[in-house]
């Protein structure tokens, strides 16, 4: 029985497998604006995306990613909370079965619909694979969806589903420009955590933006049309793939922000 997101195999099953699900530095958290710290050395984040490293879309059953060509620097995150250079691996998404959940880390409480996740690792390792085991080995950036206009740069996404529908699907996606996913302000929260799904690696530097993009909720209801089964298994819809808050266990988190 693999993991997933089911009463039987949820997240409060997890440690069975995998036991640092109870470790010190788990993923997500409730962000209490208040509890956080104004960092002034904190730098912004500077992100440079290049649409032609954009490969391909694909249902893993869990979520549906969007991949990129990690070969090069062409898509890059650096400074805000961290030093040198993290390349562009991924990104996906978390999601609830209605408006009023979805999201993983929550602020003061709040459920958001929906969360982005663009997960970056550091190139002063030689993969993906071997940062994600390393305490400064990924960066995530999160930013929350709010219910509101449509999104066009979600749209184009959106328009994908239909070949990925079920678990296993995958189809080429490229030209994509993740930098349009972004909020127009970068004000982040920044804290040390780790990935919010199995192998849930003590390994992210998590960089959460303030401000919400907007989805519609005609927008959100397509996300709910995709399948956690795979192609002639029983319909089950890919809904609440999200990981309820974890306990903070004494980390600080800093603000870019006044
Ligand atoms: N929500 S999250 O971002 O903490 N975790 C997602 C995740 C888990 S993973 O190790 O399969 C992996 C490989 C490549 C990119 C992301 C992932
Ligand atoms: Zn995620």
């Amino acid at each position: 029985m693999s993991w997933g997101y089911e009463k039987n195999n949820g997240p409060d099953k997890w440690a069975d497998n995998f036991p640092i699900a109870n470790g010190p530095r788990q993923s997500p958290i409730d962000i209490v604006s208040g509890a956080s710290s104004y960092d002034k050395g904190l730098k912004p984040l500077s992100l440079k995306y290049d649409p032609s490293t954009c490969l391909e879309i694909l249902n893993n059953g869990h979520s549906f990613q969007v991949t990129f060509a990690d070969d090069t620097d062409s898509s890059t995150l650096k400074d805000g909370p961290i030093s040198g250079t993290y390349r562009l691996k991924q990104f996906h998404f978390h999601w609830g079965a209605s408006d009023d959940k979805g999201s993983e880390h929550t602020v003061n409480g709040t459920k958001y619909p929906a969360e982005l996740h663009l997960v970056h690792w550091n190139t002063k390792y030689a993969s993906f694979g071997e940062a994600a085991s390393k305490p400064d080995g990924l960066a995530v950036v999160g930013v929350f969806l709010k219910i509101g206009g449509p999104n066009a740069s979600l749209q184009k996404i959106i328009d994908a589903f239909k070949d990925i529908k079920a678990k296993g699907q995958q189809t080429t996606f490229g030209g994509f420009d993740p930098s349009t996913l972004l909020p127009g302000c970068l004000d982040y929260w920044t804290y040390d955590g780790s990935l919010t799904t199995p192998p849930l690696l003590e390994s992210v530097t998590w960089i959460v933006c303030k401000e919400p993009i907007s989805v519609s909720a005609d927008q959100m209801a397509k996300f709910r049309s995709l399948l956690f089964s795979g192609d002639g298994e029983p319909e089950c819809c890919m809904v609440d793939n999200y990981r309820p808050p974890q306990p903070l266990k004494g980390r600080s988190v800093r603000a870019s922000f006044h």
